[in-house]
């Protein structure tokens, strides 16, 4: 167990007549940092709520740290649930202490541990402010902080970027990233993938109930092809032509240059194309080589529609990035 603290064999969730998760098997290694991603409606709270033990699976085995309840072992983990909450009329500081408690820590211990976390996000000010008066986003980063205060061993995050702004983002991955690096083990679900492209070790993708893919990003993208995106005075059909091409797309009409995105088939070699167009007499000022990104895998594997709201968050986050640099 000591290796894969959380593990899955042949799950199934029934509601009635409805499959929400299909014979889903997966294992997550100690200190790893592990994306759940899928579409609305994949199935990914249900698997969470199911590793947790709150929602018994229909049929199959689940393990989390050693036990086949994660009830009996609930010290050692953290769980930010989907939908969020705290008491309206608790302090701040007083709801964190007051979930440390709940998780074993003394009064003391609970206490002093709330102020230093809330000092160490700058929240130093509002320690004793009500909950019903912080900002929806500077709540979720008080629950976060409730859900780390007790040092748990296995952080369970559902959804844990949504609601915060693109600074906060930021300040969630580097606390995710911390606890990794402090021997932690931890699975969140996002919708967006660009989290889960800088922070995960693995990730699995899951659709319709179903499992996807479950691996690598470099594992991922060496399922597709290469793409490449290169600047050049000849036309798109003069590439159409080169052995290994499976499309053109034109990025930028800059008069006399063109920026083009060229997607080769399975297994093709860039450099190969490289020396072609050199051979065909193409003069190319711009060479770069790019994977497939996750958005791309997500798309391919869990269906275009549901993954277009990703999309935009991706979009909106990476101007917010900006402008935070
Ligand atoms: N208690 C329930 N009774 C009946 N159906 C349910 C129940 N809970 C979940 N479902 C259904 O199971 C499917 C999976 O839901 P789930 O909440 O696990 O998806 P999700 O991947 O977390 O989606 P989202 O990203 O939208 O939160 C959905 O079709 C949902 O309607």
């Amino acid at each position: 167990m000591t290796d894969h603290p959380v593990q899955l064999e042949n799950i199934t969730k029934r509601y009635g007549a409805f499959t929400a998760v299909k014979d889903l098997t997966f294992s997550v290694a100690k200190g790893e940092i592990y994306g759940f991603l899928g579409p609305n409606g994949a199935g990914k709270t249900t698997t969470l709520r199911m590793m947790l033990d709150i929602v018994r699976p229909s049929e199959g085995r689940i393990c989390v740290l050693g036990s086949n309840s994660a009830i009996s072992v609930r010290r050692r983990i953290g769980y930010l649930p989907e939908e969020r909450g705290l008491y309206r009329k608790m302090k701040a500081a007083q709801s964190i202490a007051y979930f440390a408690q709940l998780r074993g820590l003394s009064g003391r211990d609970a206490k002093k541990k709330a102020y230093a976390l809330l000092e160490e996000f700058g929240l130093e000010d509002f320690a004793r402010s009500k909950n019903e008066a912080l900002s929806k986003g500077m709540a979720q980063k008080v629950q976060l902080l409730a859900t780390i205060a007790h040092e748990p061993e296995l952080l369970i995050l559902d959804e844990p970027f949504s609601g915060l702004d693109p600074i906060n983002q930021q300040t969630l991955e580097k606390l995710i990233a911390d606890q990794r690096a402090s021997g932690r083990t931890i699975i969140f679900s996002t919708h967006v993938m660009q989290h889960a492209e800088r922070l995960c070790d693995r990730f699995l993708i899951i659709a319709e109930g179903e499992k996807r893919f479950e691996g690598t990003l470099s594992e991922a993208r060496a399922r597709y092809g290469q793409r490449l995106h290169v600047r050049s005075t000849a036309p798109a059909a003069a590439f159409e032509v080169l052995p290994g091409v499976e499309a053109v797309r034109l990025e930028r009409n800059g008069g006399e240059e063109s920026d083009y995105r060229i997607e080769l088939a399975d297994g093709a070699d860039p450099q190969d194309f490289l020396r072609q167009a050199v051979a065909a007499g193409i003069v190319l000022t711009r060479f770069e080589q790019a994977g497939a990104t996750l958005h791309d895998i997500f798309v391919d594997l869990a269906g275009d529609e549901a993954s277009a709201p990703a999309h935009d968050q991706e979009r909106a986050f990476a101007r917010g990035a900006e402008a935070a640099e």
